[in-house]
């Protein structure tokens, strides 16, 4: 399918110069084909807006995002989205939520089931298949948002905070299974969180956005060995990275709360 590419954006939100906010500022930043990319930046700098124009949920005010020089206008099944929370179906159980986004596409119903039965079984809930999302713990819902996603099969991956609201025992064993997955179906992904270490530990690069407007102001390539395993948090390696990576956001963080 090609690279993601975002191309000198800009988003303003409000048409009235005086109370509107620009979002992202001459924003650039290419995603390779495969690669695990993640964005880290201080509160409101525009990082779940950068991912919403990858989604096609937004338009760009200035200047243009594609993939594989297709410009985005709106979403499609090439791109699969994991919102932070609350995104599944209450009434629907965890077969038939994960098969909702495949009765969009032109899949029989006996396939849909299967793709389902298959990304449950991924993510570990085949026990749970039956169950509603009122019975799941918060990591269960993302195991099936996650599964949900994955069974269109899509080319790349948006992932806005998926485990942000998750303790960090949890937090931690998702993304051992994002990675594992990941290992397995190599989709290119975008990925947003604040957690420097959850950036380091999925990464191949991450990205450091600057504060309000967002551009990438640093970007840092992650070469620890695949695969991992949380042992590589206390790596010499991982140390250095993440030091690095709290220099250049930490100034950025200032700003950020100066704006208020
Ligand atoms: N629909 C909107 N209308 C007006 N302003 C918006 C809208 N969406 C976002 N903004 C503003 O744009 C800026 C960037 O928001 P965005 O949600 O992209 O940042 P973020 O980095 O994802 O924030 P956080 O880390 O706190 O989730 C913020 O100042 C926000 O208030």
């Amino acid at each position: 399918m090609g690279e993601v590419q975002l191309e000198n954006v800009t988003v303003r939100f409000g048409s009235n110069p005086a109370t509107s906010v620009t979002a992202l500022d001459g924003l650039h930043l290419t995603i390779p084909e495969q690669q695990f990319a993640v964005i880290v930046g201080p509160s409101g700098c525009g990082k779940s807006s950068c991912l919403d124009l990858v989604a096609g949920l937004n338009q760009a005010s200035t200047g243009r995002t594609s993939i594989g020089g297709v410009t985005i206008e709106k979403p499609g099944p090439e791109r699969g989205m994991v919102p932070q929370s609350y995104s599944l179906f209450p009434w629907l159980t965890v077969q038939k939520n994960v098969e909702f986004g495949l009765s969009l596409s032109n899949v029989s119903k006996a396939d849909r089931e299967e793709r389902a039965r298959h990304y449950v079984e991924a993510v570990g809930l085949t026990a749970f298949r039956d169950s509603y999302p009122s019975q799941l713990s918060g990591g269960m819902k993302q195991r099936v948002a996650i599964a949900r996603a994955l069974a269109v099969n899509p080319e790349v991956l948006l992932m806005d905070e998926p485990f942000g609201a998750l303790d960090s025992q949890t937090r931690s064993v998702m993304q051992e299974l994002l990675l594992k997955i990941w290992q397995e179906e190599r989709k290119t992904v975008l990925f947003i969180t604040h957690d420097i270490d959850e950036a380091i530990f999925l990464g191949d690069v991450v990205y450091v956005m600057s504060a309000r407007p967002g551009r990438i102001m640093d970007t840092i390539d992650v070469n620890i060995d695949r695969p991992r395993d949380y042992t590589v948090t206390t790596s010499p390696e991982f140390i250095t990275l993440k030091k690095r990576i709290m220099s250049s956001l930490h100034d950025e963080v200032d700003k950020a709360l100066a704006m208020g």
